[in-house]
């Protein structure tokens, strides 16, 4: 067996690399880029396939071997496990493959990893879950429903538990079902190069449906699936931007504006600095800092596709950062902080099974670091949104009361979601700070706040 061109071997060392608490599985995927390359289009799609049906479905799989294996689930060796949930995922998730060829792939792929012997295991468990699947409930919502949401929405118990005792039972079970989904494809339009309707216009010739977001003013949500970026109209001749609806109202919030001078603390790969550089006609400066590797790199290649040129980039460590980092103050500062990413687990279904209740806390220390570190840079009267792609309170709303309590120099600023987010706005009360949610609007679970630095005040 030529294991380097086998979709499933390959599929096997990804789910083992994207099971590592440090390494994202869209990292784990752009590592593999060339190793994807060898296999034919449709070997890559069943590959992708696997890989993240393993993750979204693993709840309901563990469950499964659990009910159908003699040696007890923890017993099992990680190895034999990951080759495990191919097998039963291949079983239960995928009509494209008959019973038969998952058993025999799965036992293929385990002589050489596992030996002979746990080939027969993995052979019995199979078939054992091959017969019965249809036949073992899932555990009753109303007895446990912290085992029900593990089982059959991939919800940790840790979290199913803590989400129960906030939303309570029917909001847990309407959110969990939402982030099984595939969540939409949402870009933002580059408004010097295009608009929403010839953008769309361009790609209903190439097949492609796609419509206008309902709040962000650029965005387009694309219907038909199963389409690569780069293969989108537009796409190197920088139309547009691949960006999610909550993360582009968190742009329109801080309302960046020509020939201004913005720091956006923690820029990653760029996506929201890109945004605030067509906002500002690319005029004026921004200072791209983040701390992660590579990172400069790839924002710089991506500002080029869309012809940018306005953005400098460091490395200062935000949760130390002082004046003297920057050495000058800035109008607006967006602090896009670390998180735990609890929003957007439709999106990253590795980070289901990696993060704890610890890491939350974890976080929330980093962030209230992070903001108070960069809070320091901005000028009297500019502005400060902080957003996270998480809706936990430890990191959304009491990061934000614990630095107005300590932070005199800041103030709420109520009038900016109704001057920069009108529309948006219309669905709430009079604030300064708003959580969205999968389950209603559409869009990834995010948080934004913005706050003005008072004009006499300078810590
Ligand atoms: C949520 S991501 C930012 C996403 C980015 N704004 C975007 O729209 O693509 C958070 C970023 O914070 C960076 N980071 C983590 N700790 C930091 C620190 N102490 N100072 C500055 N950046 C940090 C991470 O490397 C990561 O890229």
């Amino acid at each position: 067996m030529n294991m380097t061109a086998d979709p499933r071997y390959l599929a096997f060392t990804l789910i083992n690399a994207g099971q590592k608490p440090t390494l994202p599985l869209d990292r784990a995927i752009e590592d593999a880029a060339q190793k994807l390359e060898l296999l034919s289009q449709k070997d890559k799609g069943l590959c992708h396939a696997i890989v993240f049906g393993v993750f979204r479905h693993r709840g309901r799989i563990d469950q499964l071997i659990c009910h159908c294996s003699k040696l007890a689930f923890d017993r099992i060796d990680s190895k034999v496990k990951t080759i495990l949930r191919i097998g039963v995922f291949q079983i239960v998730f995928l009509d494209r493959v008959p019973d038969f060829a998952a058993i025999n792939t799965s036992i293929e792929l385990a002589k050489p990893i596992c030996g002979k012997k746990a080939s027969g295991f993995i052979n019995a468990v199979l078939r054992n879950i091959s017969r019965s699947h249809k036949d073992i409930a899932l555990p009753c919502s109303h007895k446990n429903i912290a085992e029900h949401l593990t089982a059959a929405f991939s919800i940790p118990s840790w979290l199913g538990k803590r989400w129960v005792a906030r939303y309570g039972k029917e909001k847990t079970l309407t959110l969990a079902g939402i982030l099984m989904d595939l969540p939409p494809l949402t870009l933002r339009v580059n408004p010097h190069k295009i608009n929403r309707n010839a953008l769309i216009a361009d790609f209903e010739r190439a097949g492609i449906n796609a419509q206008t977001t309902r709040f962000s003013p650029l965005g387009l949500q694309i219907q038909t699936s199963g389409i690569a970026i780069p293969d989108l109209p537009g796409f190197n001749d920088g139309l547009f931007q691949i960006q999610d609806e909550a993360a582009q109202l968190a742009v329109q919030l801080l309302g960046p504006k020509p020939d201004e001078n913005i720091l956006d603390a923690c820029a990653g790969l760029g996506t929201k600095t890109c945004h605030m550089a067509l906002e500002m006609e690319n005029k004026g400066n921004i200072t791209a800092n983040d701390t992660g590797e590579n990172k400069a790199e790839r924002l710089d290649r991506e500002a080029g596709r869309l012809d940018i040129d306005i953005i400098r980039t460091t490395h200062v460590d935000m949760a130390r950062a002082g004046f003297n980092d920057f050495s000058s103050y800035f109008d607006r500062v967006l602090v896009d902080a670390p998180c735990t990413g609890l929003g957007v687990l439709a999106r990253n279904p590795d980070s289901r099974w990696k993060r704890s209740s610890k890491d939350i806390m974890r976080m929330a220390a980093l962030q209230k670091k992070i903001l108070n570190g960069s809070a320091n840079l901005v000028a009297p009267g500019g502005v400060l949104v902080y957003a996270v792609c998480s809706c936990e309170p430890e990191e959304t709303t009491q990061v934000i009361q614990r630095f107005l309590d300590k932070r005199k120099d800041f103030s709420p600023d109520f009038s900016g979601f109704e001057k920069h987010l009108p529309f948006f706005c219309e669905f709430g009360s009079k604030t300064f700070n708003k959580t969205t949610f999968p389950d209603h609007l559409n869009m990834d679970g995010f948080f934004m706040a913005r706050m003005r630095r008072n004009k006499k005040n300078l810590k």
